[in-house]
């Protein structure tokens, strides 16, 4: 319909241009008045077939729910609105100019989106963009026919099997991350210090060696340069609002005279040639095809399918996808932990019962079968899932739940309204409550299967669940094991969304050897 509004206006441009001679004066802003009627009056409000679904309260006739959704990635307020909007199957909000989205509220319709009608849906194009420039156009990016295919060789790398004998490598790591943090607490056996950069590091260099078989050690070397690369892309602030507008088009204006350095653009230079030298290597230790490695590319690459270009696009995604996901986490985690410190005292009380300090031998088996770590490390996923929201643009004309979805509707999976539903989790759904998970731990009492969204479902779901949850096991386990944590700091997080919800200027916490 705006096509055809355009269209009308051009002719009556041409026809007025006969007529007078300042036709633009008249055309160009009535073609514009009328398509912004169409646009954020006629179509969402008496034409859209979306139009009848039910909204959360406070929307604005002009500007719908913008001034509520301030962050929107963060999956807040749809939190709270899945608890205040009656039992239905999909909610329509209003963006700016009143571009309608569609929130999956209800088990069923997450089942039919994400599973049934996968392929259907697809990540919009300027997500795809955006990921692709800092992950390597691999599988999160792919779509269609070329993610089944590319998922079903990346499998093999990440199954069960396979993930359980990395254990001993993510707790290694992780004994590692204790030692220098140790370093840290010195002789008087405390120190206060921002944990997310030490988190991350640990992450960096658990996906080095269980991903890559390369030791990047940036725990004792901060200056690494795959290390800086990702403070590059992940701490880059977004300039706001209309200084952000200013930037780019001014971006634009200069771009022919001036190179393109951006310090994403410089970040993604970087890894990419990190990745590049990174596979060089590993094929030429292992040959091409073959390869006896327990890391992950070595598994891919001995299924010699993968072209170095994919491995490097593939390398990219995990190292990214995987190793600001898993830190996110255990920042969350630690932060919950101070805010309960009786929780805190309790797994460090089975930890240091089940997994005694001179103990260095630790499998899936020992750490995946103590109960209470394994319910804090669900809960923690559950409160304070790493990605709050992701969003599908449906691919062509379908129904779901019965509903009639356009082509081209934006679809918001708001994994953290999901993860805090009290229809699916009961009253107390927004408290931190670990013990949940021991009464039942595979589903901790919730009513549906899609009820923990924190890893998606279906066939786009997290490929490295079983790694991350690992890692993250192992990590938190380690550090509650050798230190009580208490936060340095009083007063309210502000999350920060990027590609991750994280507290807003790292955390500060105050460590004390056990
Ligand atoms: C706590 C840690 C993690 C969380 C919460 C997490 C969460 C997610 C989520 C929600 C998605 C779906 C994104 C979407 O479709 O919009 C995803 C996809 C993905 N994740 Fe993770 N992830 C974590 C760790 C990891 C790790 C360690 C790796 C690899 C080593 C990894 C690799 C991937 C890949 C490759 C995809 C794309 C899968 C596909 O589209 O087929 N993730 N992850």
């Amino acid at each position: 319909m705006a096509a055809w509004i355009i269209i009308v206006g051009c002719v009556f441009h041409a026809v007025l241009w006969k007529s007078t001679r300042w036709p633009t004066l008249l055309s160009i802003p009535l073609t514009l008045f009328v398509l912004l009627v169409w646009k954020v009056l006629l179509w969402p409000f008496v034409f859209s077939p979306l139009r009848r679904l039910p909204e959360p309260k406070g929307g604005h006739l002009l500007t719908g729910h913008t001034h509520l959704v301030p962050n929107e990635r963060s999956g807040m307020p749809h939190d709270e609105w899945i608890n205040e909007i009656p039992d239905v199957p999909l909610v329509r909000y209003r963006m700016r100019w009143n571009k309608e989205v569609v929130f999956v509220t209800s088990a069923p319709t997450l089942a039919e989106v994400l599973v049934q009608k996968n392929y259907e849906f697809s990540k919009p194009a300027s997500l795809r963009r955006g990921l692709g420039r800092i992950l390597g156009v691999g599988l999160i990016v792919a779509e269609g026919q070329e993610h089944k295919t590319q998922r079903k060789l990346l499998m093999p790398a990440f199954s069960h099997r396979h993930v359980k004998n990395l254990y001993p490598v993510f707790w290694e790591q992780a004994c590692r991350l204790v030692e220098v943090l140790e370093e840290e607490t010195g002789k008087t056996g405390q120190a206060t210090l921002d944990i997310t950069d030490w988190l991350a590091r640990a992450t960096l260099d658990i996906l080095g060696v269980a991903g890559l078989g390369e030791a990047f050690d940036t725990l004792h070397h901060p200056d690494h340069e795959i290390c800086t690369a990702y403070r590059g892309v992940f701490e880059q602030r977004r300039p706001a609002g209309r200084i952000a507008l200013l930037l780019m088009m001014a971006r634009h204006v200069l771009s022919p005279v001036l190179p393109q350095r951006d310090p994403i653009s410089v970040a993604t230079e970087t890894l990419t040639g990190v990745a590049r030298r990174l596979i060089a290597n590993k094929t030429r230790q292992t040959g091409a095809s073959a390869s006896g490695g327990k890391d992950i590319i070595s598994v891919a690459l001995s299924s010699g399918q993968f072209t170095d270009r994919m491995l490097e696009n593939h390398l990219l995604t995990f190292l990214a996808a995987g190793h600001e996901t898993t830190a996110t986490t255990l920042t969350w985690a630690v932060y919950a932990l101070c805010l309960y410190p009786k929780v805190q005292e309790r797994l460090r009380e089975e930890l240091r019962q089940s997994l005694p300090m001179q103990d260095s031998a630790v499998t899936a088996e020992s750490l995946d079968t103590l109960p209470y770590l394994q319910a804090v490390c669900n809960e923690v996923l559950r409160v304070y899932p790493p990605a709050g929201l992701t969003r599908r643009i449906a691919v062509r004309d379908t129904l779901v739940q019965g509903q009639f979805i356009p082509a081209g509707t934006e679809l918001a999976i708001v994994l953290r309204a999901t993860n805090l539903s009290t229809r699916l989790w009961g009253a107390d759904a927004r408290e931190f409550r670990p013990e949940r998970w021991l009464k039942t731990p595979s589903g901790g009492g919730s009513t549906s299967n899609y009820a923990f969204m924190t890893f998606l479902h279906g066939p786009r779901s997290c490929i490295g669940q079983g790694f991350a949850r690992g890692e993250f096991a192992c990590l938190l386990a380690a550090l509650v094991r050798a230190f009580t944590i208490e936060l340095a700091e009083d007063g309210p997080i502000v999350i920060e969304t990027g590609l991750t919800s994280r507290p807003r200027g790292g955390l500060k916490v105050r460590l004390t050897h056990v």
